[in-house]
């Protein structure tokens, strides 16, 4: 597999030569070695970007065509599955089968926004004058900075990446140092299928030095970020010097509100698979369960019952059920905030350990249960992005609602109950961005995702997604131009 940065159409290594080791956070082992990207590769990314970008290669294609080229990369990610798959499990660690459904659900959004591209041609607007003909045409913005994290490597990218092509843009993606193999992949692809050169750019390397110029360069036009709430506010500040367009995905600290009368059986299961899937490293975990307290004990002595017999293990191991977390700092950070949990008053019900014996090779946490929490708290505040849930009751509807909303973030929650009315109600009433009755994680490509209050900036995914990627322009033509009048002419 290349291994470099991939600039103006050339695969080039890092000006300084250096580079980086990738390891499987399951094991250990050496995955890959790959160049790392300094500040002056990233500036060479963005002039490629630029001159592609101005030259017109890409935005002049019309953009019926520009989708047929999306559909064309759906196709190639799908016959490439496997290779794929096996990459973004090799750096994440995360389980074969997970990368597997993730590289389907890449295909589809490809799919999706190469039917849309072509799809709306701008609208007309009635200027109330018949002489006057004024449209709403939509542009690229021009050269996009996209910065990704490591959990949904090559997905998040792909969110970012099919909009901006669809809308003529051209980019530089920096995936995060962990996990850079199928974002390499990903470009060989849009190489082979004959993107023109300088369109697509890839830099890899650490966030400071490759990330930073993204965010602060006058030729970026727009930044968008999937990634932590403070990365996601130094972005944001380092984009207000040359007033960029900006988009943020951030964290969250997800609301899984379950009522007495809900089906018991599917939202313990539920619960679990929104806790621990992925070991937690999903920004939409549902990290926050918010039981009826009539129910409560039960509930919780069912979910630590089922949390203890989780089998962990690596990617390919086909009895494990989640993985490891992505590295010995995130292992430590994640040990940390149970820690301080605990020495606030929570109550570990299970896990709060690192994985032992086999799992000792690589970052494994134990899926972990807090009780005893109160709102307020770091553990029911913040996000763990690890397995780590806690658990905290209601008794009506209204102390629910409240306590789901009480959080700086609002990136997704879950209400459970089998009164439909008292479901829609509650999902009317949450201050999140995506809210599943009787659900838990499914998104889809047609339909918007992104968060409130600190959960981001924008949505991506579904018309909008597109949007975020496009300049509305009012073009007014007046057909009869005449004299005004309005000054006197006084010659
Ligand atoms: N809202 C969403 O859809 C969504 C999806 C996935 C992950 N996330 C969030 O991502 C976080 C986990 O990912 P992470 O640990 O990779 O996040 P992170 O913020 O540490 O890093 C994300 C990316 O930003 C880069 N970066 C770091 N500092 C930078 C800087 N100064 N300038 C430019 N780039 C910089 C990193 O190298 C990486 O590529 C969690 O908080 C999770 O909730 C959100
Ligand atoms: C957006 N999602 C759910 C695919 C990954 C979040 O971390």
């Amino acid at each position: 597999m290349t291994n470099t940065l991939f600039i103006d159409g050339r695969w080039v290594p890092a000006a300084s030569g250096e580079t980086r080791e990738i390891r499987n956070p399951a094991d250990g082992e050496l995955v890959g070695v790959v160049a790392e990207a300094g500040a002056e590769d990233t500036e060479a990314a963005i002039a490629a970007a630029r001159a592609a970008f101005d030259g017109g290669a890409w935005r002049a294609v019309p953009a019926p065509e520009r989708g047929d080229f999306l559909l064309k990369v759906a196709d190639r990610l799908r016959e490439r599955k496997a290779e794929f798959a096996r990459a973004e499990s090799l750096d994440t660690g995360k389980r074969l089968v997970e990368s597997e459904i993730d590289m389907d659900d890449i295909a589809a959004c490809f799919a999706y926004f190469g039917k849309l591209a072509g799809l709306e041609a701008g609208r007309l607007v009635d200027a109330g004058d018949a002489d006057v003909v004024s449209r709403i045409v939509y542009e690229p913005i021009g050269v996009c900075g996209l910065i990704t994290p490591w959990n949904y490597p090559l997905l998040q990218a792909a969110w970012k990446i099919a909009p901006a092509l669809a809308a003529g843009n051209a980019f530089v993606l920096k995936p995060s140092e962990l996990t850079p193999h199928t974002a390499i992949l990903m470009m060989q692809v849009l190489d082979e299928l004959g993107l023109p050169a300088g369109v697509a750019n890839l830099v890899l390397g650490a966030g400071a030095t490759a990330g930073a110029p993204l965010s602060s360069h006058p030729d970026v036009d727009m930044v968008s970020f999937t990634g932590g709430l403070e990365t996601g506010k130094v972005i944001a500040a380092a984009a207000a010097g040359t007033v960029k367009k900006v988009a943020l995905e951030l964290g969250g600290k997800n609301p899984n509100v379950i009522f007495a009368d809900a089906d018991f059986d599917a939202a313990v299961d539920n619960a679990l698979n929104g806790a621990f899937v992925h070991s937690g490293q999903v920004c939409s975990a549902g990290a926050r369960i918010i039981v009826q307290d009539t129910i409560a004990e039960r509930f919780v002595d069912e979910l630590v019952r089922r949390a203890q017999g989780i089998r962990l293990g690596g990617p390919f191991d086909e009895a494990a059920e989640t993985g490891p977390l992505i590295s010995a700092a995130h292992r430590d950070k994640v040990t940390a905030y149970v820690e301080q949990a605990v020495a606030e008053g929570a109550r570990v019900r299970c896990g709060g350990a690192w994985g032992e014996g086999e799992l000792a090779k690589g970052y494994y946490y134990l899926p972990t249960v807090l009780d005893n929490v109160r709102r307020g708290m770091s553990a029911v505040r913040d996000e763990a992005f690890g397995p780590v849930v806690t658990v905290e009751t209601f008794s009506d509807e209204d102390e629910a609602v409240a306590t789901a909303n009480d959080t700086h973030y609002g990136l997704a929650g879950a209400v459970w109950t089998q009164d439909a009315g008292r479901a829609q109600r509650v999902a009317g009433r949450l201050r999140h961005g995506t809210v599943w009755i009787n659900d838990f994680h499914p998104y889809l490509p047609q339909a918007e995702w992104g968060g409130f209050g600190q959960s981001g900036v924008g949505r991506e995914l579904g018309p909008t997604g597109l949007a975020e990627y496009q300049e509305a322009k009012h073009v007014y033509h007046n057909t009869r131009p005449q004299v005004t009048g309005w000054f006197e002419d006084r010659k």
